[in-house]
């Protein structure tokens, strides 16, 4: 009983949004079973909260129980009903009896609540040739597709050497933005890119790919301060044929603007604190997307928002740039409104562009000229463009 009231209390962590899912279950134990188990069960619960708070609210309606943390009851209901778990029919104690005593009632609720029922997964594969096996093609994004993950890993499973292959790059859709969106406004066919931030490639290796595919000569620069991460995304650009790129091993805020005088399109997709790729959507899956920053984190994203601005800054010395298309997987305001806002505030000679008019969700605030990706449609992602004026 106490692991549970332990389980139910780092519940109340993450629903207090005292710091991210996974800090908070790995900074309550060492003990791994352990630590397994309260992920499982807190993830599903924060998922489904309400309707586990009503079906709570139903059971006690009907007998009545002297315990009034409603999250320790949540807990054992999830863990005792989990069809997964075996030994939940040996488990005693007053609470375990009590929930059993409704257990025709409990599963009848959490089947029409579909709190057990697998959701369906998806991954999106850009493909550069037809796909050997079902796919469905994104409405947005050309040759993206949307591939059942079920069938993909069947596929694998038989055909092992697929993954070698160069003939598709598994990429969330957030991730593909950019790039498309950058491909739509591009009016001058002869530009030099600029890729400021660019490893693993993901970003770079689409844009080389359009580039080709729409002609537009010029170079793609493709820049990487890490050394490591420089080295895989060499190689990726090796493995899909991006012979119009250029890597540099730099730090893009060490770059001299006069040294690269053709440079009329950036791409900045700068580190952060990927909060967008998190557990945290878990959470935010059911609330807004307007999510604060926890406690534990303010002082790194206060960091990394102030680090994306910088490299913002560094753009506006490139004589010649017209576009820069600017994008996180971060889900903070921080990150996205406010460094846009804030790029547009001190840099009066540049504006932003109403960039994907057909994209339901935008910017906060209902900022129409920034999108963003809920995290429960993709990636939580943000896009914003911004223009010089003429
Ligand atoms: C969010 S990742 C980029 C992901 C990439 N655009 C893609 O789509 O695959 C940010 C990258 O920027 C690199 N980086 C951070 N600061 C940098 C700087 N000052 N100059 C160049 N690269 C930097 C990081 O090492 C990291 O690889």
């Amino acid at each position: 009983m106490q692991k549970y009231s332990q389980i139910a209390a780092l519940l109340q962590q993450c629903l207090d949004r005292k710091s991210t899912l996974k800090s908070i279950i790995l900074k309550s134990s060492s003990n791994q079973s352990f630590v397994r188990q309260a992920y499982a069960i807190i993830s599903k619960a924060i998922q489904h909260y309400e309707q586990l708070y009503q079906i709570v609210e139903e059971i006690k309606s009907i007998q009545y129980i002297d315990i009034f943390d409603y999250n320790l009851l949540i807990v054992l209901m999830l863990d005792i009903f989990n069809p997964q778990n075996k030994k939940a029919k040996k488990m005693g104690g007053v609470v375990a009896r009590y929930l059993k005593t409704h257990k025709v009632l409990i599963k009848q609720l959490l089947e029409q609540n579909k709190i057990y029922e697998q959701e369906k997964k998806y991954i999106y594969i850009r493909a550069l040739q037809q796909l050997p096996f079902e796919s469905e093609n994104d409405e947005h994004i050309p040759n993206l597709c949307k591939v059942d993950y079920d069938i993909y890993s069947q596929y694998l499973s038989k055909n092992p050497e697929f993954l070698k292959g160069n003939t598709y790059i598994v990429q969330s859709k957030s991730s593909a933005l950019p790039a498309y969106l950058l491909l739509r406004n591009i009016k001058n066919k002869i530009a030099d890119i600029i890729d400021c931030c660019a490893a693993p490639g993901n970003k770079t290796i689409q844009l080389s790919h359009y580039a080709k595919q729409n002609n537009i000569t010029g170079k793609i620069y493709a820049i990487e301060r890490d050394e490591k991460r420089f080295e895989i995304l060499k190689n990726r650009l090796n493995k899909y044929n991006c012979e119009n790129v250029q890597p540099l091993n730099f730090d893009f805020l060490t770059i001299k603007p006069r040294d690269y005088p053709n440079i009329k399109i950036a791409l900045l997709d700068p580190s952060c604190s990927g909060s967008g790729m998190l557990q945290l959507r878990m959470i935010e899956a059911s609330k807004d997307d307007s999510i604060e920053v926890p406690d534990d984190k303010k002082e790194q994203v206060t960091q990394l928002s102030q680090f994306q601005s910088k490299m913002l800054h560094h753009l506006t010395f490139f004589k010649q740039l017209k576009l820069i298309i600017y994008s996180t997987c971060s889900i903070y305001k921080e990150e996205n409104e406010d460094v846009a806002n804030n790029f547009l505030q001190l840099h009066q000679q540049w504006e932003s562009v109403n960039l994907f008019p057909e994209w339901p969700y935008r910017g906060i605030d209902n900022n129409q000229h920034f999108i963003r990706v809920p995290p429960k449609e993709s990636d939580g992602f943000f896009v914003a463009m911004f223009k010089r004026k003429q």
